[in-house]
């Protein structure tokens, strides 16, 4: 028996390890998530906890395993803790972690070097890690955070975890008592049999939340421009197409304004091309605000912005431009002593039974075009050739 149990904690050891290697690959090579490390960290002292339980009969003294093994414990579960509320974005104080710590470990020193007390002494690991496991899961069912499904699997396997350690634990308060025999072999069996199983399913459940975590952030970044935060062409297509589909399915208008800033080149040329990239912020803020937040936004070219506008029809279209121009009037971008009027040309086209994206694109861009021969500044609505505006004197 004495073998077999080696093997497993031997297994666990080297488990543990490979966890905790792929957490700190996890950090240092995806943007270092700091709970990604400090899971590293609690996965590492579970391979020093195995260890310690594999090297208990070289140890001085039965309590001095206890201390030892009880103290590595409360660390690792409180990294545990502290990696999923980082991750969840819960504020945490480490003081009360610090804390939490002392006051366990004193505990568990009472009750194992002052006056031992074996049931309580046994009891105290398995039981906090029950509380932190339900606290753990709790907080990861109530996040609105994605991915929901990866959330909700690491939840399950954290609870189911935490329920055998509280099972430990129950079993551990009860050795004290007359059948103490029976309740050790009990102990081991929850220890040795459902523990290593459920201990394996926790680690990949957390690979698994940090695997689709990236997959997210990978997903999310290549349909973001990051100078303005908007849609870059790619994810403009994407939200488009959602809203073409609606609009489709219900018989709805639907619009799409492109917008393009007049003689932008000048700003790059005289003022450098950081001072171009603010003006683009500034104006891609102002747009923003300018439309709904169920509106497809994006950033398509260099210069040039695009929206579809869901159930509305090109003359509500044109009063989104009229709104938006006189915002981006009464807003210059301000830097330092510097005050920069930014102005644009925009092109509209109402989908039309022939249309498709691409020619509904297409259309709009030829406005935008005509919008620019006109002298600039000004709003054309495809089909319509209506100049609306004012031609700038650039
Ligand atoms: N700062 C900055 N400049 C950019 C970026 N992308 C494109 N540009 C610049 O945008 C300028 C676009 O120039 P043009 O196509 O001639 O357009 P324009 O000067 O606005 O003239 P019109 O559109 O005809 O009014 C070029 O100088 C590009 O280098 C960017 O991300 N940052």
């Amino acid at each position: 028996m004495g073998g077999v149990i080696d093997y497993l904690l031997t297994s666990l050891v080297v488990i543990s390890l490979i966890l905790a290697g792929a957490n700190y690959l996890a950090y240092r090579l995806f943007e270092r998530p700091r709970h990604a490390l400090m899971w590293s960290v609690s996965f590492g002292l579970v391979a020093l906890q195995y260890l310690l339980n594999l090297a208990r009969d070289l140890l001085p003294a039965p309590a001095f395993y206890w201390q030892s093994a009880n103290m590595v414990s409360f660390a690792l579960v409180l990294f545990a803790v502290w990696g999923h509320r980082e991750r969840l974005q819960l504020h945490t104080d480490w003081r009360l972690l610090l804390a939490a710590y002392t006051l366990l470990s004193v505990t568990s020193a009472a009750v194992t070097l002052w006056d031992p007390v074996i049931s309580i002494r046994t009891a105290l690991a398995p039981g906090f890690t029950f509380l932190a496991m339900t606290h753990i899961a709790l907080a990861l069912v109530r996040s609105s955070r994605e991915p929901r499904l990866a959330q909700l699997v690491a939840a399950v396997i954290h609870q189911l975890f935490g329920l055998t350690q509280g099972l430990a634990a129950a079993i551990a308060l009860n050795l004290d008592s007359g059948s103490r025999d029976f309740m050790y072999q009990l102990y081991s069996m929850v220890n040795f049999g459902l523990m290593p199983t459920l201990f394996i399913a926790l680690g990949i459940s957390v690979i698994f939340l940090l695997a689709t975590d990236l997959a997210g952030r990978l997903n999310t970044m290549s349909l973001t421009d990051s100078l303005t935060g908007l849609n870059n062409r790619r994810g403009f297509m994407v939200a488009t197409e959602g809203l073409w589909a609606r609009c489709r399915r219900s018989n709805k208008p639907l619009t799409l304004l492109l917008a393009d800033i007049d003689y932008f080149k000048r700003i790059n040329d005289r003022y450098g091309h950081a001072m171009g990239d603010r003006a683009l912020q500034h104006f891609a803020r102002i747009l923003r605000e300018s439309v709904r937040l169920e509106d497809a936004l994006g950033r398509i070219g260099g210069e040039e912005f695009a929206v579809t506008l869901g159930e509305m029809t090109s003359a509500e279209a044109e009063s989104i431009a009229a709104r938006f121009r006189a915002a981006l009037r009464r807003q210059p971008m301000r830097y330092g002593s510097l005050e920069l009027d930014l102005r644009a040309s925009f092109g509209i086209a109402e989908w039309q039974e022939k249309d498709d994206i691409a020619s509904l694109l297409k259309r709009a861009d030829i406005a935008l075009y005509d919008a620019k021969a006109s002298g600039r500044d000004a709003v054309i609505v495809a089909g319509e050739r209506s100049l609306v505006g004012m031609a700038s004197n650039g």
